[in-house]
C-alpha cells in the first residue's frame, strides 16, 4: 500500500501561512492533480512531499510510514519538476537506467527489461542511443516521465512537467503520461495550474485556495458540483455564472429567473446568489413562458463550434455559450432562460443543498 497521508499539515514562512492545516489522504495507485490559481500552495504542499520542505506542523506518511522528516532521498519516490536534471552526456537509455543503478535489488537484466518497456509505453525506443542533449524540450521531459516511473517506486511526483514544453508536445506527453500512469498503477500526485491538464489526467483532483482544499473529487464532480463559488468560477472556460439573488417571503428572486425559486427553510446568509453554467443558459430571439429579456451586450466569439458571448439583464451581466450563432446582434434583445434543476444556490460564497424543478 502506498496511500499518501497528509496529516494536519501546516506550513508558515515567517507570519505569512502557505500552508494551511490541510488534512487529506491520496489513495493508493490513483493519479491526483494539486489544481490552483498561482500562490494557493501547490508548490509549498509537493515540496513537502517530496521532503525540501518540513512542515511547521502536521505529519506526512507515505505507506504507514511517517517521512515528515526524511530527507528527499530516503523517501523512495520518483519526482519530475519543471527543468529535470538529466545527464546531457548519457544516452537516453542511460539517463533512464540511471534510477536503478544503485538498487542493489533490481538485476541487471531487470533493469534492462524495465527501460525497454519504458521506451515502448513512451514511443522513443527509435531514440534509445541517442543524447539528451540532441532532444527537443518534449522529448527530454518524456524521458524525464520515463525516469521517474521507471524504478517503480510506489509514489512519484510531477511539479508542473509541462509547463516549458510546447502545445503539441504538451499534448503528446499528457498521452504517454496517462498510458504510463495506467500501466505501472502508482500513486502520483501532480501540481498543475491548467485545468485542462488536471481535467485530463486526473482520477481525482484537489483544488487548492490561499493554502487550503476547498474540495478533492473526481473531475467530473468538481466540474458539475462545485461546493463553493470558487470552484465553479475556477473551473470552466469561462467560470459558472453567479447572479445576485435575494430572498423574501420563502422565496428567491433574481434577474435570471422569470419565476421565483422557493428557498430552502434554512438558507442564512448576507450574499445570496444563483449559479449557472454558460453552457446551460438558453437563448432565443423570441420570448418563451420562463424566459427574461436581456441585451447582447458582448460579439459572439466562435470556439470550436460553439458560440461565447454575454447579455446584460438590467445591470447584471450572464456569460452565455450557445451551440448555434446568437440569435441577435450586439445591442439587440435577446431572450434567456434556464433549466430550473440545473440551478445551483450559493449563501456567502458556500453552496447550499437545494434542488429546484
Ligand atoms: N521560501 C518561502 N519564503 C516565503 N514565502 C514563500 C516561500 N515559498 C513560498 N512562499 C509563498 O507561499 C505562497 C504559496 O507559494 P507556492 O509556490 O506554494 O504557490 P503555488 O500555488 O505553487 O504557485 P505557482 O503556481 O505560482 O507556483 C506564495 O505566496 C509564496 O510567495
Amino acid at each position: 500500500m502506498a496511500e499518501i497521508i497528509i496529516e494536519h499539515v501546516t506550513k508558515t514562512f515567517g507570519a505569512f501561512t502557505a500552508v494551511d492545516d490541510i488534512d487529506m489522504t491520496f489513495e493508493d495507485g490513483e493519479v491526483a492533480c494539486l489544481l490552483g490559481p498561482s500562490g494557493c500552495g501547490k508548490t509549498t504542499l509537493m515540496r513537502m512531499l517530496s521532503g525540501l520542505e518540513t512542515p511547521t506542523k502536521g505529519r506526512v506518511i507515505f505507506g504507514g510510514r511517517d517521512v515528515t522528516r526524511l530527507p528527499p532521498r530516503k523517501r523512495n519516490v520518483g519526482m519530475v519538476f519543471q527543468y529535470p536534471v538529466m545527464y546531457p552526456t548519457l544516452s537516453v537509455f542511460e539517463n533512464l537506467e540511471l534510477p536503478m543503478r544503485y538498487d542493489r535489488s533490481v538485476a541487471r537484466d531487470e533493469r534492462r527489461r524495465r527501460v525497454d518497456e519504458i521506451l515502448d509505453v513512451l514511443d522513443i525506443r527509435h531514440l534509445s542511443k541517442a543524447f539528451i542533449e540532441e532532444l527537443d524540450a518534449g522529448t527530454r521531459q518524456k524521458v524525464a516521465v520515463g525516469r521517474a516511473v521507471v524504478r517503480q517506486s510506489e509514489i512519484v511526483l510531477f511539479d508542473e512537467p509541462t509547463t516549458n514544453v510546447e502545445v503539441n508536445a504538451k499534448l503528446q506527453l499528457i498521452r504517454a503520461f496517462k498510458t504510463v500512469t495506467s500501466r505501472l498503477k502508482q500513486t502520483i500526485v501532480y501540481v498543475t495550474h491548467d485545468q485542462t491538464e488536471a481535467m485530463t489526467l486526473a482520477d481525482r483532483i484537489a483544488l487548492m485556495r490561499s493554502g487550503r482544499i476547498v474540495q478533492y473529487d473526481r473531475p467530473q464532480v468538481l466540474y458539475g458540483e462545485p461546493t463553493t463559488e470558487f470552484g465553479g468560477w475556477f473551473l470552466g472556460n469561462p467560470g459558472m455564472n453567479f447572479v445576485p439573488a435575494t430572498v423574501s417571503g420563502g422565496t428567491i428572486s433574481a434577474p435570471i429567473l422569470a419565476r421565483p425559486l422557493p428557498a430552502p427553510g434554512d438558507l442564512r446568509g448576507d450574499r445570496i446568489a444563483v449559479g449557472i453554467r454558460p453552457e446551460l443558459v438558453r437563448m432565443a430571439g423570441i420570448a418563451g413562458p420562463d424566459s427574461v429579456p436581456a441585451k447582447l451586450v458582448d460579439q459572439a466569439i466562435g470556439i470550436a463550434g460553439r458560440y461565447l458571448t454575454k447579455a446584460a439583464i438590467g445591470d447584471t451581466v450572464v456569460k452565455v455559450n450557445t451551440k448555434g450563432r446568437p440569435p441577435a446582434k450586439l445591442g439587440e434583445t435577446v431572450h434567456l432562460s434556464v433549466p430550473r434543476e440545473r440551478l445551483m444556490l450559493f449563501a456567502d460564497g458556500d453552496r447550499v443543498p437545494a434542488r429546484f424543478s
